[in-house]
């Protein structure tokens, strides 16, 4: 076993609160145990660039409650190619470095398994998005200040859409993962919430909108990768009921962006502290993550893609929605 003494970290895909919180847990852990570690620039692209950077603690300290990631991020279109995946190698050599921590969502994730089939350096992942997609952790990085993002702005649309009386459908973001959705939709008493993962919470929508007779608001929560889109879903609601008073409101990045919640912070905490210390101990190949709020490590081959909403979940939409 190698002792490791340079980790290079990088952040990839879609930026989440709480990246910088766990690069300085990283970078902190690393320096008690007396490891180097270089921050590879906008993910991918600066692991092919050879685009590193020396990391301190003192500095992170000052940025761990910032949004996004002080490393940039990017969606590596060259990673995905033999040749990006070689350089990338090549960059790993050069700089001499013995692990790499990734901090990314699923396709981040199916880019380490792809390095890994042409370089043995060993690695960690940390799950961050806001999505909330990924399996063997309660929670992904970002999520909950996403979700606390899209509380305040369905907040300030229930305001407009009470005075009104209207009928307002709000789209998160989530990719094809409806948790934004509902963790958003039941914490603002929406009326109704649309996820991927059901068919009936349409159907349950039409029913009650059928009734529905303008005297009060009426919230729609539409995670962006429901089966139906926004439009189709205003569409259909004028055509089953002609009175109505409807908007449309896409919440877009404005959820990604932000400082980190509270939970979050400490997140990227925990899970800093593990992937660095799992790779001091020698381990490899593994994910950092929270299981019924205890620090976790996970077999990385099947830490890709999760989006299952438990019966507890399905219960309380139903209770809610129908
Ligand atoms: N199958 C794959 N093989 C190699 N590399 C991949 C693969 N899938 C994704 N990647 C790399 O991982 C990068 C990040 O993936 P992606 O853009 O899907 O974001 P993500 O990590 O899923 O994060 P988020 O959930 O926030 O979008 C891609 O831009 C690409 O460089
Ligand atoms: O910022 P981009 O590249 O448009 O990606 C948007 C996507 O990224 C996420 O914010 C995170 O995966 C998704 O919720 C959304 O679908």
């Amino acid at each position: 076993m190698t002792k490791i003494q340079h980790i290079g970290i990088f952040t990839s895909g879609g930026d989440a609160p709480g990246m910088n919180a766990a690069l300085f847990a990283v970078v902190k852990t690393a320096e008690t145990l007396g490891i180097k570690v270089s921050g590879i620039r906008r993910g991918f692209e600066g692991l092919i660039d050879d685009d590193l950077i020396p990391l301190q603690s003192q500095q992170l300290q000052k940025q761990m409650h910032l949004g996004g990631t002080i490393l940039k991020t990017a969606r590596s279109e060259r990673f995905k190619s033999k040749l990006g995946q070689e350089k990338s190698v090549q960059t790993i050599k050069d700089n001499k470095l013995d692990a790499l921590i990734a901090i990314g969502g699923d396709g981040t994730f199916r880019g380490m398994l792809s390095l890994s089939s042409i370089s043995n350096i060993p690695f960690i992942g940390i799950p961050g998005t806001i999505d909330n997609d990924i399996a063997g952790t309660d929670y992904t990085l970002g999520f909950d200040s996403a979700v606390n993002t899209a509380i305040k702005c369905i907040d300030n649309i229930r305001d407009t859409a009470e005075s009104h009386n209207r009928v307002f459908l709000v789209e998160v973001m989530g990719r094809d993962s409806g948790y934004i959705s509902i963790y958003s939709g039941l914490s603002c008493g929406a009326d109704s919430i649309l996820i991927p993962e059901s068919a009936q919470d349409f159907t349950y929508l039409l029913e009650k909108i059928k009734n529905y007779s303008s005297e009060d608001a009426f919230i729609v929560v539409v995670a962006e990768g429901d089966e139906v889109s926004v439009e189709e879903v205003s569409s259909k609601i004028r055509s089953v009921n002609t009175d109505i008073d409807l908007r449309i409101a896409k919440l877009g990045h404005i959820q990604r962006g932000g400082n980190p919640s509270a939970q979050d912070r400490m997140l990227g905490i925990r899970l800093g502290v593990l992937a660095t210390k799992a790779l001091f101990q020698g381990e490899s190949n593994k994910m950092a993550g929270v299981r019924n709020n205890r620090p976790t490590l996970s077999a990385f081959e099947s830490r890709v893609k999760e989006h299952i909403i438990d019966a507890e979940l399905q219960a309380l939409l139903t209770l809610f929605c129908k």
